[in-house]
């Protein structure tokens, strides 16, 4: 196994310290707000690993061109076969202070699309406007290391509409209409009354009168055409539900600045009339958004997306076209070996609109968590595994513990799955052979593989090569590090 390096991102969302600390960086580089650590085979940001020389020597070696170099030491036969000379997965430590930008990763053809049309017009890897980096789709999932907030996915329009019906701002009247639009992409003749008046559901919502005036006027006269324009070609087929949330959000991320005071005002009332705890959640999420974002209407989309508090231990599996937007706290991060972000709002960085749009996926859904399905079979002894319905990644959080002393993350487990997870067996070698990156989170682990040992320190991490064949991690024993320490390891599921 081999010491990998991971590459800084220095995003704006990022935080000022809990990266920093965890990996033990020098002061030289820590400096700024540190967003994502990359544990990357992907070439526009690649890993370095320490190989021996020829000499006896380490060397500094990027991860594509060891795997390019011997494809069936380093990643094997089933990985090579499937996906090429590459490591299929790109592995991040990712810690948002701020919330960062709502999201969609591309589709599967849009992005092979995207990135052949952005070449032919000559848009160079590392211009800030491009939006496709790779031709992958990516799937990506988040495991939480601290608690986690997110918006993933479209919640029902029911609950979208009692969220939206809260909020006494134009644009959030102009998501409702169309949330009750008609096939055709008409207002309905009680959507045009409700934003003529500001009343729905009979309550006042006294918009300030000059915007209830213009609003209305538009209103009465509007349709939703320009949004119908901008839906994917697939959409001839969508019900009138999916339409609907693609006019709502169209709605709210192209509603161009706002007053920032009177969104996060009329937000702030909406959060004092909800009443169910994910409709408070909502509020707060949208509140954090517009207040990190001063006039950026696309945080009302969140008021259509499920919010997600994830608890240590707790992960979302997030597929692409999903729309999303992460909020707060520190997680591992695996996703397809892909880098491609289409941005609708909440963002410093090049928002694509257009691109997005062709990629949403417009199905009202719940959030999907990896590790709670064949529940049985994933927990092991103080390792949780997150198996999601892909082929290129699978994550794993574990801990090891010389004294044997009850682990809280797989506790709370227990306490969910109660009595299948207490008849689960140990059985602490990780399940797969493929290639893997394990890195240490806290304390001190012993990775151990068929032929090689090596003790990891918190923000630690290595490269374990198929070649290596099976590989457990383990506590260490003696007193030269810590008996304790916890771990994230990333691998194919094969
Ligand atoms: O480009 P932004 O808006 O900073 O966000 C980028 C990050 O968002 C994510 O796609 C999370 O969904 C990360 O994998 C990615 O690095």
């Amino acid at each position: 196994m081999y010491t990998i390096h991971p590459v800084p991102k220095h995003y704006a969302w990022g935080s000022h310290d809990r990266l920093q600390h965890l990996f033990d960086l020098p002061p030289q580089e820590s400096e700024g707000p540190l967003a994502e650590m990359w544990f990357s085979g992907h070439t526009g940001s690649a890993s370095m690993l320490e190989m021996p020389s020829p000499k006896g020597e380490s060397t500094l070696v990027s991860v594509p061109t060891a795997i390019v170099h011997d494809p069936l030491d380093m990643v094997g036969h089933k990985s090579s076969d499937e996906f090429g000379p590459v490591l299929p997965y790109l592995f991040k430590i990712i810690c948002a202070r701020e919330p960062l930008s709502l999201q969609v990763h591309p589709i599967d053809f849009e992005a092979r699309a995207g990135f052949n049309e952005e070449n032919a017009r000559g848009i160079a890897l590392d211009d800030p406007t491009r939006s496709f980096k790779d031709t992958n789709a990516k799937n990506e999932m988040v495991v939480a290391l601290e608690p986690f907030m997110a918006s993933v996915g479209f919640s029902t329009r029911n609950v979208a509409m009692k969220n939206l019906a809260l909020v006494n701002h134009p644009v959030a009247l102009r998501m409702l209409a169309a949330l009750q639009s008609t096939n055709e992409g008409e207002v309905s003749a009680d959507s045009k009354q409700i934003m003529q008046t500001g009343l729905v559901d009979g309550e006042s919502h006294d918009l300030d009168q000059s915007e209830s005036t213009n609003f209305g006027a538009q209103a009465a006269f509007d349709n939703f055409q320009s949004a119908d324009v901008m839906m994917p070609v697939a959409s001839s087929v969508w019900h009138l539900g999916m339409k609907r949330i693609f006019r709502a959000f169209h709605a709210a991320i192209t509603a161009g600045p706002v007053d920032a005071q009177l969104l996060l005002d009329a937000l702030q009332a909406g959060l004092g009339k909800a009443t169910a705890t994910k409709q408070i959640l909502a509020f707060e999420y949208a509140i954090r958004a517009a207040t990190a974002f001063p006039g950026d209407a696309s945080a009302l989309a969140l008021l259509m997306m499920n919010p997600v508090l994830l608890d240590e231990g707790d992960s979302v599996f997030i597929p692409t076209g999903t729309p999303h937007a992460y909020i707060h706290g520190m997680g591992a991060e695996i996703m397809t070996n892909s880098d491609n972000v289409l941005r609708a709002g909440l963002t410093v960085k090049h928002k694509d609109i257009e691109h997005l749009l062709k990629c949403l996926n417009c199905k009202p859904s719940m959030p999907i968590d990896p590790s709670d399905t064949r529940v049985g079979r994933f927990l092991t002894r103080d390792m949780v595994v997150y198996r999601p319905h892909v082929n290129e990644f699978m994550l794993v959080y574990g801990r090891v513990d010389a004294q044997h002393t009850p682990w809280p993350v797989l506790d709370a487990m227990a306490k969910r799955y109660d009595a299948i997870v207490r008849q689960v067996s140990g059985h602490p070698t990780l399940p797969h052979l493929g290639p893997r990156i394990v890195m240490c989170t806290q304390g001190a682990v012993k990775c151990v593989t068929e032929r090689d040992t090596r003790v990891l320190h918190q923000g630690e991490a290595v490269f374990v090569p198929a070649s290596d064949g099976w590989l457990s991690v383990d506590p260490v024993t003696d007193s030269s590090a810590d008996s304790t320490g916890s771990f994230v390891a990333a691998s194919t599921p094969f």
